[in-house]
């Protein structure tokens, strides 16, 4: 369970602490882990309240030492008192050991076998076993003395510094609650030893007048003589009606049977014998008036009222003359600071314990009692005792300021089950009883909880909802402290009723104090007194001011405060809070400007990183694309050079042929005549007789004119064929101008320029190749020419037939060479179309240059399924588009818009209509012969 604890002045701290929980009182807690203090606590609304009279503007010397203001607040103190079994108990065998006392703090409860709490841990709900922790136990061998000193000393001593405080007995009935509040025979309680301690302190410190009066909830009223008389003969009465009544009763207890009563016989002497008797010396006491401010005077007021079915009677009310007359019941009120007071309560000033004694025993003849079936003399309403002390001034301060302090006792009524009250009056008190014990206990837990759950709205504390409640209010809202002690009775017959009592303790203990109105009084005298503390605040006038007017101030209460000095510390909270703003202010400037700073830091290097990956990338490609033209390089190295070897060896075949036709071609010296130099020769033919040689001279006039007529078809086609040379040379010569200007705009550095450059190379070479062609099939030609000269001249039939045989295989070879030199422009065009891809990969294969330049290549659009050039948007042309752009404008498909080079139509016409129309051969020509 963590526990937090609260700053001074109320703020709480963010420290915490683990406590140890029991099991019982977990399972109690439920489901709350993390305690805070309550609004409430913090802001007490006692605070505000002081002196009618103005307090002093100085505050006087207040001693320290053993005083419980401490900035950091306590938890509540909870102690246990198990009381010893009676005689008639212990025949009746209640001892079953269901109570042990672990050690001082701890308190084990077993279930007897009979009890309720067994057959539930039979049934498996419950433990048999319970364990608690307290602030102290107290065995029933424990003195009054004893327990005088380790509780109610240090509240005593307190309220002799200015503080309230509250002690208020709970347990079940017959569990000794009054025993321990007022005592029994030689054993006076807590009660009467607090008075005589009080009194033995204030000794020759009492204030001698009666003219000042506490009123409402801690006010102090001034009152005129004539109220003084009044004050003074409503005293006298009551100690007189005390005296009286004590001499009826021989000094016997006979409606009561405290252990005051037992002192009685003779107050005075018997209070002084039972100081020195039964109220063994006390260490307070025994310090006079050590400690006590000085130039103060004291004046002692003490109240007795009792809550009975949720009314409230004064005990000190003059008794009802006629015992039909009803007791009045007095109201509650509320200050205008809100806080609640009881309206007309009767204060009797007290000059002495003795006095304060009979007042008590005086009031504790009117309250309720009522013999139960546990408790022959059971108190049956809650009997609440209050001592005011007033702090009075004197010297130059004289009658200017009275500062209130409290001390109450409250013995409340024993809770016990309403079943067992067979009487209708006992049952009703009963569950009035029960009812402000529970709504006490609400309170108790409401508080626990707002303490532990700091960062929920605060539960509605409900003090108004019970009397009890609502007059103890300000000692659970930080006006003042207060401490429990919880009476327990061993008796197994009662232990159901006992484990539900500790279980409400258990949640007592984890209450914590609010901050004391002492620790909200040093804290701002710490205010006024330390310029280090107001420094960043106040200007240096101020502080030098405030050095020189506070500085023998020493801790006091806050209404000992007078107003400009409140005015002045709240002054210092207002500059300390700007500062504070201030100081938050530039923290989170700075803050803001640090965390600016390092993003930009982490952009910076988030940037750097990215850029030094982009370059490695880079790189990487680099590398790897030069590889590839590399490898692409040598590959069309090799295979250029393959295709030159092919045609360098189909050109020496033509060659071969072409020189083989010539020297077929040559005509036979003895029977021909000699052709010019230009003419080719004829092939010989042997020469025939005279009539055959007039028959074959008619056949061969008309064969010459049919094999003119073949020559000239033949010189047509020749023509033809030379026309379309001349267009293949001419676009030849435009793709080699084309190819140029592609070089000079790739200008491609590195590997791209080289593997441009070897292409070029055998685009050269292939040119070379072909104008070796375009040689050969001029010779071709001349031969052709001169072969046809031969054959006009020749008229021998013989030779004329010799001569066009000749021709016609000349015409086949020329035909041969022809289609050779078509394929090979096709596989040079080829060639250039491989080129032309190649570079179109080479240059879709470079990485794209950055900004708009960027373009997709042919394949890369491809890869993406984009095949389709015409979706292209316009901007994004490729790369080799922009090196071709008349090649790569001719489109692929269409006819219409396909080249019209010669070259072109011939190979659209091969392409087209496979097999080729085949040209007009020699096997024709020779078929008609
Ligand atoms: N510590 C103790 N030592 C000796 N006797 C005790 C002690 N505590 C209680 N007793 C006795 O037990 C009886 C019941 O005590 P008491 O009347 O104080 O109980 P109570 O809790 O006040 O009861 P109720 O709530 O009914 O008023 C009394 O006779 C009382 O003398």
């Amino acid at each position: 369970m963590a526990l937090y604890l609260a700053s001074p002045c109320g703020l709480v701290s963010d420290e915490e602490g683990e406590t140890p929980v029991f099991e019982s009182t977990a399972a109690e807690l439920g489901n709350v882990t993390r305690p805070r203090l309550p609004e409430l606590s913090i802001i007490s609304p006692g605070l505000e309240t002081k002196a009618s009279i103005s307090a002093p503007k100085t505050a006087p010397a207040v001693e320290r030492q053993g005083s419980r203001d401490d900035a950091i607040p306590e938890k509540v103190k909870v102690y246990v008192r198990v009381r010893p079994l009676s005689k008639e108990e212990k025949e009746r065998a209640e001892e079953q050991g269901c109570v042990t006392i672990q050690n001082e703090d701890t308190l084990l409860l077993k279930a007897p076998k009979d009890s309720q709490a067994m057959k539930s841990a039979e049934r498996g709900i419950t433990q048999s076993i319970h364990k608690f922790s307290f602030s102290k136990i107290f065995g029933p061998e424990t003195k009054q003395q004893e327990l005088f000193e380790d509780t109610m000393k240090h509240m005593v001593k307190d309220v002799l510094l200015g503080e309230n405080r509250l002690l208020y007995t709970y347990g079940v009935t017959n569990s000794g609650k009054t025993y321990t509040i007022q005592g029994k025979g030689r054993e006076p309680g807590l009660l009467p030893r607090a008075l005589a301690s009080t009194f033995k302190k204030l000794q020759g410190r009492l204030y001698a007048g009666m003219d000042l009066k506490p009123a409402m909830y801690q006010d102090v009223r001034r009152l005129d003589p004539r109220e003084v008389r009044a004050e003074e003969q409503l005293r006298d009465s009551l100690l007189q009606e005390d005296q009286s009544m004590n001499s009826r009763r021989g000094g016997t207890s006979t409606t009561w049977d405290s252990g005051i009563a037992g002192l009685s016989t003779s107050i005075n002497t018997q209070l002084e014998d039972s100081d020195n008797m039964c109220l063994d010396p006390d260490s307070l006491s025994q310090s006079g008036g050590e400690g006590l401010e000085d130039g103060v005077q004291y004046s002692v007021w003490v109240s007795y009222y009792e809550i009975y079915n949720e009314f409230l009677y004064d005990l000190l009310e003059a008794a009802p003359t006629s015992m039909l007359k009803k007791r009045s019941n007095l109201k509650l009120s509320d200050d205008r600071q809100g806080n609640p007071y009881v309206k007309d309560l009767t204060w009797i000033q007290v000059r002495s314990a003795e006095e304060a004694w009979r007042v008590l025993r005086a009031g504790h003849r009117n309250q309720s009692f009522a013999s139960t079936h546990l408790n022959e003399n059971s108190s049956r309403s809650h009997s609440i005792f209050s001592m005011r002390l007033l702090h009075i001034h004197q010297g130059a301060e004289a009658g200017k300021a009275a500062h209130i302090s409290e001390l109450t006792v409250c013995d409340l009524a024993g809770s016990e089950r309403c079943k067992d009250q067979r009487n209708g009056e006992r049952m009703k008190e009963a569950n009035n009883i029960n009812t402000s014990l529970h709504t006490l206990g609400r309170c108790i837990a409401a508080l626990r909880h707002n303490q532990n759950n700091r960062s929920r709205p605060p539960q509605v504390v409900p003090f108004r909802e019970s009397k009890l409640t609502r007059v103890l209010q300000g000692y659970f809202s930080g006006r003042g402290s207060s401490s429990m002690v919880v009476n327990i009775n061993p008796c197994a017959g009662v232990y159901d009723e006992t484990l539900q009592a500790l279980k409400f303790s258990a949640i007592a203990t984890q209450l914590l104090h609010g901050p004391s109105t002492k620790s909200r009084v040093a804290y701002i005298l710490s205010l006024l007194n330390e310029p280090a503390a107001a420094a960043a605040a106040l200007d240096s006038t101020y502080e030098e001011e405030e050095d020189e007017e506070e500085s023998d101030e020493e801790e006091g209460d806050m209404t000992m405060l007078n107003t400009e000095s409140l005015l002045r510390a709240i002054e210092v909270l207002k500059r300390g809070v700007f500062r504070l703003r201030q100081e938050k202010e530039t923290l989170e400037a700075d803050v803001r400007e640090q965390v600016v700073s390092e993003t930009m830091e982490v952009f910076t290097s988030m940037q750097n990183d990215f850029s030094a990956s982009m370059e490695a990338q880079r790189n990487l490609m680099e590398e790897k694309y030069e590889t590839n033209i590399a490898n692409l390089q040598k590959n069309l190295k090799r295979y250029y050079s393959q295709e030159l070897d092919e045609r360098d060896q189909e050109i020496a075949a033509l060659t071969a042929a072409l020189e083989r036709k010539e020297d077929a071609a040559q005509p036979a010296p003895s029977t021909l005549p000699l052709p010019s130099s230009s003419e080719p020769p004829l092939p010989r033919t042997p020469v025939a007789g005279p009539r055959r040689s007039a028959r074959q001279a008619a056949g061969g006039a008309a064969q010459q004119d049919h094999s003119r007529a073949e020559l000239d078809h033949s010189r047509a086609e020749l023509d033809q064929c030379r026309a379309e040379l001349d267009q293949c040379r001419a676009e030849l010569a435009s793709r080699t101008q084309e190819l140029r200007r592609a070089e000079v705009q790739m200008a491609v550095p590195g590997p791209t320029r080289a593997l441009t450059g070897s292409a070029d190379r055998k685009l050269e070479e292939g040119q070379r190749n072909l104008r070796q062609l375009r040689l050969s099939l001029q010779r071709l030609v001349g031969n052709l020419q001169s072969g046809e000269r031969a054959c006009c001249r020749n008229t021998d039939g013989e030779r004329l037939r010799q001569g066009l045989s000749s021709a016609d295989e000349t015409l086949v070879r020329q035909d041969q060479i022809l289609s050779e030199l078509q394929n090979g422009l096709r596989l040079i065009k080829a060639d250039l179309r491989r080129k032309d891809e190649s570079l179109a990969a080479l240059q879709a294969s470079r990485p794209p240059p950055s900004g708009s330049a960027y373009m997709t290549t042919p394949t890369s659009c491809k890869k993406r399924g984009c095949g389709n050039t015409e979706n292209h948007p316009p901007e994004k042309r490729t790369f080799f588009n922009s090196l071709f752009p008349a090649r790569m404008a001719t489109p692929k498909y269409g006819a219409a818009a396909q080249p019209n080079t010669p070259s072109a139509r011939i190979l659209r016409s091969r392409q087209q209509s496979p097999p080729p129309s085949p040209a007009p051969t020699p096997r024709s020509f020779r078929g008609k012969y």
